[in-house]
């Protein structure tokens, strides 16, 4: 078995820097020295079988912290450990242990049908035949490859691709997940079946997961705890109810009314303290459909019951704050 480390810090990082020196041009001839700090002093643990989602901004250091853990990238400065190994000393030891999906790079063959992308990961990491077998058949059915392994990776959409991307990377078994954007460009049901995979996959075999996305649904979904990063730091771990708080971020209910009707507007809950009701603001009506927008840390469940019985609803949506608006409203209100 792999090398024996606490459960509590499965993955471990202590004052994790990485500083790319890079060439700028100056002028017409001239080319100047820089430093880029894409990670500036990171620490954090996370607890095997955790399910923790990475967010922060375009350039924020997200996919460096990633490739320093699976060993691709070495830190410049800081102590890393995943499962009590030295990514980047023992990079090919790990990989036996980690699985990494890049959502906008495949690591399948693109010529091959999947099932051959799939053989050739078998006999790379020597997976055991009765492993692989049942790793390759759990996956084809939660996943619903079946009527894709023999279709070329090149003829795959998005989602199936990804999908068959997510498979590669469990047929070994890895007991951590590294997710970059796994639902980048999915459409809504084949990112619910990611979602519900994942899920599975966290509560049946304990896999640690550690997802970076730009989609707060896959947080929501997916993690209780949330880090965020900017400027190679880390701004904020906790929950994601606790993120919104920090950001006094709020959701927007889309109501598709069965005409057009003054603004929407909620009867106190008798009972209830006035300051604990969420509070519902209008922003916009356009003709018999509106948006309202709500706390983000309020459950949009009960809304939607008390705006059904007070209001003919024809159909509704709940749209997520963006993470970029998330963490902007965190730093103007100084958390
Ligand atoms: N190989 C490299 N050489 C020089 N600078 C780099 C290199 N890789 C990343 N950077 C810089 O480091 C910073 C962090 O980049 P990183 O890709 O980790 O961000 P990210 O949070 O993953 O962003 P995104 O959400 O856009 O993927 C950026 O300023 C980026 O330009």
């Amino acid at each position: 078995m792999g090398t024996v480390t606490g459960d509590d810090r499965f993955i471990e990082l202590d004052d994790v820097e990485k500083v790319f020196q890079v060439r700028r041009r100056v002028g017409l001839l001239r080319r100047e020295r820089h430093e880029v700090r894409a990670v500036d002093g990171i620490g954090f643990r996370v607890a095997r079988g955790e399910m923790v989602g990475y967010i922060g901004p375009n350039g924020a250091g997200k996919s460096t912290t990633i490739k320093m853990l699976t060993g691709i990238l070495t830190p410049s400065g800081g102590r890393l450990r995943v499962a009590g190994i030295d990514p980047s000393r023992e990079r090919t030891r790990l990989a036996h242990r980690i699985g990494v999906v890049f959502g906008q790079r495949t690591t399948l063959w693109w010529d091959l049908p999947l099932r051959d992308s799939y053989r050739l990961m078998h006999r790379m990491y020597r997976i055991p035949d009765r492993r692989y077998r049942e790793n390759l058949d759990r996956c084809v059915e939660l996943l619903d490859l079946g009527a894709l392994l023999e279709v070329p990776v090149r003829q795959l959409s998005l989602g199936q691709r990804m999908r068959g991307d997510i498979a590669a990377a469990l047929l070994h078994d890895p007991e951590v997940l590294y997710l970059d954007e796994p639902t980048i460009g999915l459409d809504v049901i084949s990112k619910a079946r990611v979602r519900q995979f994942l899920k599975e996959l966290n509560a049946e075999r304990g896999t640690t997961v550690l997802l970076t996305t730009h989609d707060l649904t896959d947080i929501e979904q997916l993690c209780r705890r949330v880090m965020v990063i900017d400027h190679g730091r880390l701004m904020y771990d906790g929950s994601l109810a606790g993120l919104h708080e920090a950001g006094a971020s709020e959701r927007m209910l889309v109501i598709d009314l069965e005409r057009e009707l003054p603004p929407i507007a909620l009867e106190p809950v008798p009972g209830v303290e006035p300051g604990a009701q969420p509070v519902l603001r209008t922003v916009k009506v356009e003709g018999p459909r509106q948006w309202l927008a709500f706390p983000a840390s309020a459950s949009a469940a009960p809304l939607v019951a008390r705006i059904a019985a007070a209001y003919p609803l024809v159909d509704l949506s709940v749209r997520e704050p963006d993470i970029e608006a998330v963490i902007a409203r965190m730093y103007a209100s100084g958390s």
